[in-house]
């Protein structure tokens, strides 16, 4: 008999719940994760900017996950962003320790080791190292400012930490090379917003006040070969979990790995495409749009005998934007579902439990531990 498990997942808000079926892994069709050309939302024409917003309405109502090309980050930006992942993560322990999150950081900047998050609950510790920094005003590409001109409301809500750097500096370049591919995704993020807008009916520009110091979040992933140990006991490299923001623009190497829960509940391999990025719906999004574009559950397990690199980058809005149920996603028979709350709040409250729950289930572990047992921390 076949039955539908249920798998839990973390909100801010507490639980939600997703049916999974019982087969393994497939591989995707083209029309479950479509691929979708970029080249005309740069077109000075309305009318093929909008036919990218089809597109991306169409995938996001579907699986909430679409690959895209023709997408203007050149291709240079990324092998050499990539390469200083694989640099930073390269050194020893000690060297990484330098911009320990855990140690050194108030709001999630920095390096965290192996198997130091539990990104589900329901599955093993993640098998995955990552460094990442956040929005920071004098980085910005489109209108770099000091972050004493930064509006105040806005300031309070500044998450970069100057740790990062200084503990890489070491590493020729490294901070360039970063900032560079980080830069390269805000300014395709803030174009892609004003399609997403499209999309859901608003003006083009219905975000553009919202997006000037947004959520822009670059984290660089190394999921490392798993041991015999970790295989045979289904460890994964990052557990099953929705993204946050708004929409997420994912990089990922030719390693392979990342699977996505179809809205049927099947799981399903989304295989790198050479010259694509992996875009996907995140809850936020979810919300401003009563639902109707799903923020898709996905996991990661690296596989092969091979390091995997992913470059994820998270994209929302002002963190001290207050935003409810967008206009075109409600009516008097569809009333909105979600209280209006910041996108600051929404991210700051997941980020807080997934550490204080990880701290929490280590401690306990500690405790539970025979005295002659050493614990690692
Ligand atoms: O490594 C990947 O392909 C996905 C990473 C991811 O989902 C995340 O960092 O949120
Ligand atoms: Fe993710």
């Amino acid at each position: 008999m076949s039955t539908v498990t249920k798998l839990e997942l973390r909100t801010a808000l507490g639980p939600v719940y997703r049916d999974v079926l019982p087969h393994p892994p497939r591989d995707c069709t083209a029309d479950e994760i479509p691929v979708v050309d970029l080249a005309p939302m740069f077109s000075e024409d309305l009318a093929d900017r909008k036919r990218v917003a089809g597109a991306i309405r169409a995938a996001a109502t579907n699986n909430g996950f679409f690959y895209v090309k023709n997408h203007g980050i050149p291709k240079e930006t990324i092998s050499r962003c990539k390469q200083q992942v694989l640099n930073f993560m390269r050194q020893p322990p000690e060297k990484k320790n330098l911009v320990d999150s855990r140690t050194y950081s108030k709001y999630f900047n920095g390096y965290l080791g192996k198997s130091k998050t539990q990104i589900s609950s329901s599955e093993s510790v993640d098998i995955r190292e990552s460094f990442g920094f956040r929005y920071s005003p004098e980085l910005d590409p489109d209108h770099p400012m000091d972050i004493e001109e930064v509006s105040e409301e806005v300031r309070a809500w500044i998450r970069a930490e100057e740790f990062v750097w200084e503990g890489t500096s070491h590493l020729p370049n490294f901070k360039e090379d970063c900032v560079a591919y980080w830069s390269s995704c805000l300014t395709l993020a803030r174009r892609l917003v004003r399609v997403f807008a499209l999309s859901l009916g608003l003006d083009e520009n219905y975000w553009d006040d919202k997006v000037t110091h947004p959520g822009a979040d670059s984290v660089f992933n190394y999921y490392p070969p798993r041991t015999v140990e970790e295989t045979d006991n289904n460890f994964v490299g990052l557990g099953s979990h929705t993204d946050l923001q708004l929409f997420t623009l994912l990089w990922q190497d030719s390693v392979g790995g990342l699977q996505i829960l179809s809205k049927e509940g099947q799981w399903l391999k989304a295989p790198p495409t050479e010259g694509t990025i992996v875009v996907n719906i995140g809850d936020f999004m979810m919300r401003l749009c009563n639902d109707m574009y799903k923020s898709t559950v996905h996991r990661v397990t690296n596989e092969s005998k091979a390091e995997r690199v992913s470059m994820p980058f998270f994209f929302g809005l002002n963190f001290n934007c207050v935003e409810g149920v967008v206009p075109s996603c409600t009516s008097e028979s569809n009333p909105p579902k979600y209280e209006p709350i910041s996108c600051g709040n929404w991210c700051q409250m997941r980020f807080k439990m997934e550490r204080d729950e990880f701290t929490k289930g280590q401690q306990a572990k500690t405790i539970a531990a025979p005295s002659a047992t050493v614990v690692a921390m």
